[in-house]
């Protein structure tokens, strides 16, 4: 920032294992969403290592890590961050497109998977026709359409009321759960930790707590993936 150095996050060491639900969690300015962001190969850390399946990801070409994220990571943000000229179903096809495939392979799963999420009556819906809450389960879909190993999700309950957050944090659960796909979410409500197999609470963008929040038992979704 001009001549004013930030340290967004600072000396944060931590892995990750494969199936894990995990909130990254912390007060506002706390380095969150630097720190998701980074992870998710979407900003560069000026200094450190990030390692997927002992693989070092901060080397790859942007060209390469384009096609890491398109198929390894899918992204769920506050926003939804969806294209409001295209339908839902459109919106879904379009990271699938974008790494290359066809329609006859696309489509199919597009449909299929906003039925899962309770969208089946909706898929030919523009963004500004849907709810927050149905945009946000728009948003889940396109996040699997390319089956990735790893969900990254920023503030995404942040903009629903509560009901509309626990439809979307039992869809998180039930994909962790059934597909055995690792969430690394962000948030700052507390009550969001009942869904969480581990937290780790950052302060000044160095981890305060790391720790596995007591379980108590959080409503399952129909959702069959
Ligand atoms: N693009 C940027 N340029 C400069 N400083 C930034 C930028 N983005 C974030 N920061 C600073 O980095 C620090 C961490 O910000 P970050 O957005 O990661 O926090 P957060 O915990 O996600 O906050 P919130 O909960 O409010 O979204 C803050 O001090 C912020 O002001």
């Amino acid at each position: 920032m001009g001549t004013l150095e930030v340290s967004a996050v600072d000396g944060v060491t931590f892995s990750v294992r494969k199936g894990e639900f995990m909130g990254i969690m912390g007060s506002s300015g706390s380095g969150k969403s630097t720190l998701l962001h980074m992870l998710g190969l979407l900003d560069p850390p000026t200094k450190g290592t990030i390692a997927i399946d002992d693989k070092d990801v901060i080397s790859l070409s942007e060209s390469e890590k384009g096609m890491f994220r398109l198929s390894r990571f899918g992204f769920i943000f506050q926003d939804y961050a969806l294209v409001p000229e295209l339908t839902a179903e459109e919106n879904v096809s379009l990271v699938a497109m974008a790494r290359g495939e066809g329609p006859e392979s696309y489509s199919r799963r597009s449909r299929q998977l906003l039925s899962q999420v309770g969208l089946g009556d909706r898929m030919a819906h523009l963004p500004s026709e849907l709810s927050g809450g149905e945009q946000q389960r728009v948003a889940i879909a396109r996040a699997l359409i390319n089956t990735p190993e790893i969900l990254f999700a920023d503030e995404p309950c942040a903009n629903l009321d509560s009901t509309n957050s626990r439809a979307v944090l039992d869809l998180f659960q039930t994909i962790n759960q059934k597909m055995n796909l690792t969430v690394i979410m962000v948030s700052h409500e507390n009550w969001h930790m009942e869904y969480f197999d581990r937290v780790i609470r950052l302060r000044d963008g160095k981890i305060h707590e790391d720790f596995r929040p007591e379980k108590t038992e959080a409503a399952t979704s129909p959702l069959r993936l």
